[in-house]
């Protein structure tokens, strides 16, 4: 019998096209998808070497960073922005690539159209140059974020010379509480392997909580594998996978559908395969989780505290955490449920799929946003959009007062008008709360969409799990 393997590496070995002692191993790329900040001098680089793309079929590009998610008609006021988006337009004209562009119902955040179209498939390796392309690990794909002379590289190529990962098993066993979402799992895994926990390794997330979620909560599992310290993350594709992908637009159809899952299903990692890193977590010990500081690791249940950083186990963490308690304009011993909010985003691509939507309108349903709070939802895709709408979805936040967005990453990074102000507090269903994320000054909490949506009623943190 040969030696049991993991699903990375079981990937990893399928795509080596060469490899060398004392070198990273050269990797195929299965598809390559590409967005507007992270391309322009990629394709520079091509014609100034006057080399062509290798696989244009395997590329796909589409712009979600710099586009307005209103107005998107009228003239833009960013000029950097009308730049970008207008260059990846021309660029992918100029090579052959497919582009999901403005007016395109298809077009969204990069790292929810490629599942939605059925692109993103069990075995694959996937890059864009862009952190977050863990997300597409939620299928079993190998799927990392690259800079972007690797996205020239493999423009080029369709190659990549990869270091091969460490792997780690995160295991998370038991049964969730209600009330407690994917969101909830993945801040609790942050908050205990530290941002730096997973770096150098590739993280296989497994057990029953897993096992039981959506695609949809799986993609926001893996999504934010980047901010334990990870390369990547993924999920071994069964039933549940199958079952979201069948008849997607460019899913294998017919025969090759059959070949495929015959494929598919030899992927998960073998009985007794060893992993380099072992972590497990207890479902029944995950709340509802609110981020209070300045990393995703700096949460406590929502039925916390603000916590003191004098209570810090090392001098380092303390000193973290008061310069976090001070950019976030927060008192130790605060309870979260007292911390007023300015704003409510809901969307980007770690919480902005259909189910996400359906979630948070299940709690907004008949209510009103408070008063004082600005709130909005972006939807990760032209086509989520529409798939809201049509199920009433977007009557229900608008009447009770959340503006309703066209697609792109939005208020989750400062790259596009929508910004917080200097000081403004915001409950968002991100995956970042740097110092200056959602604009400078900005002060962000992340949490669930559920949570989300109940904060924006309640103007405050609500224990989701008292909503009635
Ligand atoms: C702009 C892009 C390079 C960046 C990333 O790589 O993640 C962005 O998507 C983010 O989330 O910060
Ligand atoms: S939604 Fe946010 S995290 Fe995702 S790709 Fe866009 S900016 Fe990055």
């Amino acid at each position: 019998m040969s030696t049991p393997k993991t699903i990375i590496q079981k990937i990893w070995d399928q795509h080596v096209v060469a490899s060398e002692p004392g070198k990273p191993d050269l990797l195929f790329i299965d598809l390559h998808l590409v967005h507007e900040v992270t391309s322009p001098q990629a394709f520079e680089g091509l014609r100034l070497a006057g080399r062509r793309v290798r696989h244009p079929e395997l590329t796909l590009a589409t712009v979600d960073h710099n586009v307005p998610t209103i107005d998107r008609d009228k003239p833009w006021t960013d000029p950097l922005s009308v730049q970008q988006v207008e260059a990846l337009r021309r660029n992918c004209e100029e090579f052959g690539i497919p582009l999901f562009g403005v007016g395109d119902i298809r077009q969204g955040i990069v790292h929810v159209i490629g599942p939605e179209q059925g692109l993103t498939q069990p075995g694959m390796t996937i890059v864009c140059g862009d952190s977050h392309t863990s997300t597409h690990g939620a299928f079993g794909a190998l799927a990392f974020g690259i800079g972007t002379s690797e996205v020239e590289h493999v423009l080029a190529t369709q190659t990549l010379p990869q270091a091969k990962p460490k792997t780690m098993s995160v295991e998370v066993n038991g049964e969730l509480h209600p009330g407690v979402t994917a969101k909830d799992v993945i801040l609790g895994i942050i908050a205990k392997i530290g941002v730096s926990g997973g770096v150098g390794h590739v993280i296989e997330y497994r057990g029953e909580v897993i096992r039981k979620l959506s695609m949809e909560g799986r993609m926001t599992i893996c999504n934010m594998s980047i901010e334990g310290g990870a390369r990547a993350g993924l999920i071994a594709p069964d039933d549940t996978t199958f079952a979201y992908m069948e008849g997607r637009r460019f899913a294998p159809k017919g025969a090759d559908w059959e070949k495929a899952l015959d494929y598919w299903r030899s992927l998960p990692t073998d009985e007794g395969a060893e992993f380099d890193t072992y972590v497990t977590l207890d479902a029944s010990e995950i709340e509802p989780t609110v981020t209070w500081g300045t990393t995703p690791a700096q949460s406590v249940p929502v039925t916390g505290r603000v916590p003191d950083p004098s209570e810090a186990p090392t001098p380092q963490a303390r000193e973290l955490a008061e310069r976090a308690l001070h950019y976030m304009g927060l008192e130790p011993g605060t309870p979260i449920q007292e911390i007023r909010l300015d704003r409510v985003f809901i969307g980007s691509c770690t919480n902005s799929r259909i189910e996400d939507l359906r979630a948070a309108a299940e709690i907004v349903r008949g209510r009103k946003v408070a008063p004082h709070v600005r709130a909005m939802v972006v939807p990760g895709s032209g086509l989520v959009k529409h798939q809201a709408e049509e199920e009433g979805l977007d009557r229900i936040f608008k009447e009770a007062g959340f503006e309703w967005r066209d697609a792109g990453c939005s208020m989750c990074l400062g790259m596009n008008p929508d910004i917080l102000l200097p000081g403004e507090r915001c409950a968002s269903t991100s995956n970042r709360n740097f110092e200056g994320r959602q604009g400078r000054g900005g002060r962000t909490h992340l949490v669930s969409p559920q949570m989300a949506a109940a904060a924006a009623i309640a103007g405050h943190f609500v224990d989701i799990r008292e909503w009635k």
